[in-house]
């Protein structure tokens, strides 16, 4: 058995609960066997032993009274698992689905995601159980009230920098924010996606969609090809999903699908963007509300949507978990080019298996969507330097990182021969490039 087996089986019987946690450190795992036939002074020093395990994992009640004057509870997380190229950085989810295990699941891409990006931040995640989901802006406020009021005392500007996930926008940003300055009497970048009168970085709310498509424009040039008159499905239609519709529309796809937990709108003629932002970023609403605004398009309830269409390009932008074997085999017969994940792990690693064995060329979600985080570290340069950049620098700035995450992905799958259905392995590219940086690091910083 060699060493990263017998630490993955140690892994999973010591966190047998945790099935999400467990499916991220089998793939990364897995990708970086080649590395320690290469580097024997990683076993000798643990260093997989201690990258699995968290530096910290803080679990607090959350108390908030709802608009019927009643006292609900909720649990909150945070798991600050790697500090060792720098503070802690990732986003809270705000999810009924939420429990320590999906935690630890993002926490672990986001030590390798956040490593990617070239810049100064260390991987963690937090967020909880509860469901912003119909509540009231009041609701919302006494809940990130009480939230931040627990997690205060573990976060700072140089010490872990939250952000946005699901369920968590600028409105939780927000009253989060509001909160921490209140109770530690400072005021600094201690969250990202702020608003852009109070610290906020320009193109930060179109980031993570935004570097989806350029990641995958990189992906379709090896091939040969570009987004212009690409058929497009992407799922979700939230943050990362709206974003990635626009990008890809303004390189002239056309994305014919959007979804939500509800089920998803198929529109042959194109996506109305406008609509699926009111719909969403204003009304809150649900997806079916699209056909109130194009009475041709369809709408199905449930799941289903990747066996739905045929298309050119795949881009889960939802949870994970969302895109199965049946889906793989649906994509693949439909002669899909290739699947980018915006969401983090949406692919179960069966169906990640199958795609790249038959040639559909797929980009892990730690890699491909990378650029929210790394514009977030680009709001905490903006933060430190007390300046804010305009949208076309910042812009560029990602667009120039999404390009470097892809090469060196591509060259670390070159160095280990990682190749897969005769394309580029960028999942294990991935996982070795930004492995590599942090093990550099962890290796000068002693036993720690
Ligand atoms: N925000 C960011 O900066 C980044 C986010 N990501 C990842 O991208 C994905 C989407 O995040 P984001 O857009 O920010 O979140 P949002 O809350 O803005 O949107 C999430 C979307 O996914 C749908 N969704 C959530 N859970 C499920 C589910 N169990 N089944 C089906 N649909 C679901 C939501 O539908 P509904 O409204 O019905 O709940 C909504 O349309 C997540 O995996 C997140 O971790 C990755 C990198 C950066
Ligand atoms: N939710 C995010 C964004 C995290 C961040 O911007 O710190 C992710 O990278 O998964």
């Amino acid at each position: 058995m060699s060493y990263a087996q017998d630490v993955l089986a140690k892994l999973k019987e010591k966190n047998a609960s945790e099935p999400e946690f467990i499916q991220a450190a089998t793939e990364v795992l897995t990708s970086l066997e080649p590395v320690f036939e290469k580097h024997p002074e990683f076993e000798k020093a643990s260093l997989l032993e201690r990258i699995v395990e968290p530096e910290r994992q803080i679990m607090f009640r959350v108390p908030w009274v709802d608009d019927n004057g009643k006292v609900q509870v909720n649990r909150g997380f945070r798991v600050q698992f790697n500090s060792a190229i720098g503070p802690y950085k990732g986003g809270l989810r705000l999810h009924p689905s939420v429990n320590l295990g999906i935690i630890k699941f993002l926490g672990f891409e986001q030590i390798f995601k956040n490593s990617l990006t070239t810049l100064p931040i260390g991987g963690g995640k937090g967020g909880s159980d509860f469901d912003p989901k119909g509540k009231s802006d009041r609701e919302v406020m006494a809940f990130c009230q009480s939230f931040m009021t627990e997690l205060f005392r573990h976060i700072g500007a140089d010490t872990d920098v939250p952000a946005g996930d699901i369920g968590t926008g600028a409105r939780e940003i927000g009253f989060m924010f509001g909160q921490y300055k209140r109770l530690k009497d400072v005021y600094e970048g201690v969250l990202t996606g702020k608003g852009l009168t109070w610290g906020g970085s320009l193109a930060r709310t179109q980031a993570t969609g935004y570097g989806l498509v350029y990641y995958a424009q990189e992906m379709l040039k090896d091939l040969g090809t570009d987004f212009n008159g690409k058929t497009v499905a992407i799922s979700g239609a939230g943050n990362v999903a709206i974003y990635a519709c626009e990008k890809a529309q303004q390189l002239g796809a056309k994305v014919i699908t959007v979804s939500d937990s509800n089920g998803y709108v198929v529109d042959e003629e194109g996506i109305d963007l406008a609509a699926v932002k009111e719909i969403k970023e204003v009304k809150r609403g649900r997806i079916k509300d699209y056909l109130n605004y194009r009475p041709n398009a369809k709408y199905v309830e449930g799941a289903g949507l990747w066996q739905a269409v045929k298309v050119d390009v795949a881009l889960p932008c939802a949870t994970q978990n969302e895109l199965l074997i049946d889906d793989a085999k649906a994509l693949v017969a439909n002669g899909t080019m290739i699947v980018a994940e915006g969401a983090n792990m949406p692919t179960t690693l069966e169906a990640t298996q199958y795609l790249q064995e038959n040639g559909v060329y797929f980009a892990p979600g730690k890699a491909s969507n990378a650029g929210g985080v790394a514009t977030s570290a680009l709001e905490m340069s903006q933060n430190s330097q007390r300046l804010s950049w305009t949208f076309e620098e910042v812009d560029e700035k990602l667009h120039n990182i999404m390009i470097t995450i892809y090469k060196n992905s591509v060259a670390a799958a070159k160095e280990y021969n990682c190749e897969i259905g005769g394309k580029t392995n960028l999942v294990a590219g991935a996982n070795i490039a930004g492995f590599m940086k942090v093990a550099d690091a962890m290796m000068a910083q002693g036993v720690c």
